[in-house]
């Protein structure tokens, strides 16, 4: 019997949520634990879970660095699913631990409609299992620039938009006068650079600042 190995459909590009999974510095840890097992009285297994908002790879709303701002179930739903780009910086050499508009001008196509989405790839393999507190920020001159040509959204596989110790926020207040989203804590691992279909709806969270997504690519 022949077995056809079809290519997967949908490439994964999120983290997987589990016990341990690296959080923000002081953040709320990962923690799931059993409700109800199945047994001689018991047809089922039910579970329950909590963890931050901002855990894994998630949506940030605007509620998050803006008080007055959209909730995440308020965010409409339409900006995380459509085409998007794949920059691959993955090989680059960053000045400031930042992807600024040098670097990534050149490799961004901005007459397609994937200019709507675009998602960065810092890392040559993911740091699954460590916090990695270096991680790459993204120039607030990269979100104008991309604003400016019709970008609604952008994505990252680093925790945050912003490096780790900013207190200005410079790259989510850019997002903020904007109007755009956010994608943090993606993974690119084996994805090459290009066009795809973007699929990475948040929950439905009422009144919450993120949501984690479950994020996938199809490729064109
Ligand atoms: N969990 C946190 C707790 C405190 C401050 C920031 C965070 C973050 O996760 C960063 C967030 N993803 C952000 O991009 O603003
Ligand atoms: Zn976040
Ligand atoms: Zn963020």
């Amino acid at each position: 019997m022949t077995t056809h190995f079809t290519k997967p459909q949908y490439i994964d590009i999120s983290q997987p949520l589990r016990p341990n999974i690296p959080v923000w510095p002081g953040d709320t840890e990962y923690h799931a634990q059993s409700k109800w097992k199945i047994d001689e009285h018991c047809p089922v297994n039910v579970s329950f879970f909590s963890c931050s908002t901002h855990t894994g790879t998630h949506a940030d709303a605007p509620f998050h660095y803006d008080p007055e701002g959209l909730a995440i179930s308020e965010v409409p739903v339409d900006i995380y699913i459509g085409p998007c780009q794949v920059i691959d910086l993955s090989n680059a050499v960053f000045n400031n631990n930042s992807i600024d508009l040098l670097l990534c001008q050149s490799l961004i196509d901005l007459d397609k409609p994937s200019i709507e989405r675009v998602l960065f790839k810092t890392y040559k393999v993911f740091p699954v299992e460590t916090w990695d507190n270096d991680f790459i920020s993204l120039h607030f001159e990269v979100i104008e620039w991309l604003a400016s040509h019709g970008c609604r959204l952008v994505g990252v596989d680093s925790p945050s938009l912003d490096h780790q110790a900013s207190k200005t926020l410079d790259a989510h207040n850019a997002i903020k006068r904007n109007k755009m989203a956010i994608l943090e804590g993606l993974v690119f691992d084996n994805v090459p650079a290009g066009e795809y279909q973007l699929i990475a709806p948040p929950l439905k969270l009422n009144g919450l600042d993120s949501s984690p997504v479950r994020a996938l690519l199809q490729p064109r």
